[in-house]
């Protein structure tokens, strides 16, 4: 066989892998697109590793996300753990090949951010060594894999992901490789286009908006969107914890806070609020689990509800739904309303009672 008829039966066999790989892969794929979205909105970063083609890959993905792919959006933080020399040689040479992903996991990872493992073999036992402690830190994995997945596929546990190429050579898996990681960026791309996160981790001033309108335009797309209100004069870890069970219910929380006027109106004694609306607001802006808050005069909430028109309704503690103001209202659009108990019994005006008690 010459060279040619050998590379026109490349061609095809390549060809062929991608279809076949399309069955298996589409779904998964867009899922794993969507995990990445999600965690990137809010503010986690992505960190990838392999050897050899798969250290090209890996560096691909990254240069996709911090710069873009397709379209014009905002930067994505990733990192290829296959470029500082100095830093691989380091590892390599005072410690063993095997740790030079793992160790640089270990300095940069953070719960909830996500490692890309990518591995034709599945058997690298660098990439191995690097989901290992990639789980330890409380992070998520996507592992790009091929064969029958190797002892990489087995180290996942139920919250990681694999994308693995129905073949068994390397080169026609790492051929789609490639395309899983321009499918990524493809819902990656739209995703930011769409509907851009408006604080950067980090920045939580810009997660305070006080006019509906535009609040309304930047939720736009960012579906679904919970909403919950409240005073949140003193915050404790009930509110903490039950915020990010909301947020959990959907891609994008708004908390609506109760102006100091409507505040004081809920009749919960003449100094309160303790703290005033706007440091009310930037306290809650601080959690990442809030990804936008904002502020109601009204007695009730229900005019903000209108405006933002949520498919998820909120509220902490022990609000009977029936009684949650804007329930019917968010229900007959077909939208869910929960009310989440808080796991940690705290009370501001508990909390006020023991002050005053210490202090007297
Ligand atoms: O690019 C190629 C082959 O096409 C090679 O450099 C290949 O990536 C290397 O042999 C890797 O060490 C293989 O590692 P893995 O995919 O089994 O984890
Ligand atoms: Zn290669």
């Amino acid at each position: 066989m010459n060279l040619e008829t050998r590379l026109r039966s490349v061609f095809a066999a390549s060809a062929a892998v991608k279809l076949r790989a399309v069955d298996t892969l589409a779904l998964p794929l867009a899922q794993a697109s969507e995990r990445l979205v999600g965690r990137l909105r809010l503010g986690h970063q992505v960190l990838a590793c392999g050897n050899g083609g798969s250290a090209g890959d890996a560096q691909h993905l990254a240069s996709e996300l911090v710069n873009r792919f397709e379209q014009t959006r905002q930067a994505l933080p990733a990192i290829a753990l296959t470029t500082d020399s100095s830093v691989l040689t380091a590892i390599a040479n005072d410690d063993c090949y095997e740790r030079v992903f793992a160790r640089q996991v270990e300095a940069l990872g953070r719960p909830g951010d996500c490692l890309v493992a990518i591995s034709t073999s599945g058997n690298s036992a660098s990439v191995l060594q690097a989901v290992s402690a990639a789980q330890a830190r409380g992070m998520w994995v996507l592992a790009l894999t091929g064969r029958d997945g190797g002892k990489l596929a087995a180290l996942l546990r139920p919250d990681d992901l694999e994308l693995r190429v129905p073949d068994h050579n390397t080169a026609r898996i790492q051929e789609v490789h490639l395309l899983l990681i321009h499918g990524l960026c493809l819902g990656i791309d739209a995703a930011f286009v769409q509907s851009p996160v408006a604080a950067a981790p980090g920045d939580s001033a810009a997660k305070i908006q006080s006019d509906w309108q535009a609040l309304a335009g930047l939720v736009a797309g960012r579906r679904p969107l919970v909403f919950t209100n409240g005073v949140f004069d003193i915050l404790h870890r009930g509110h903490v914890r039950y915020l990010e069970e909301a947020r959990a219910e959907g891609v994008c929380l708004v908390v609506g806070v109760n102006s100091d006027a409507s505040a004081r109106r809920l009749g919960k004694g003449p100094d309160r609020p303790i703290n005033p609306q706007a440091d009310r607001m930037a306290v809650l802006a601080g959690l990442a689990a809030v990804d936008f808050v904002t502020v109601f005069d009204q007695d009730t909430p229900l005019r903000l509800i209108e405006s933002l028109a949520p498919d998820v309704l909120v509220k902490g503690g022990d609000w009977p739904v029936a009684r949650m103001v804007g329930a019917d209202l968010v229900q007959a659009r077909g939208g869910r309303v929960l009310s989440i108990p808080f796991r940690h019994e705290r009370s501001t005006t508990a909390l006020l009672q023991r002050i005053r008690e210490v202090q007297s």
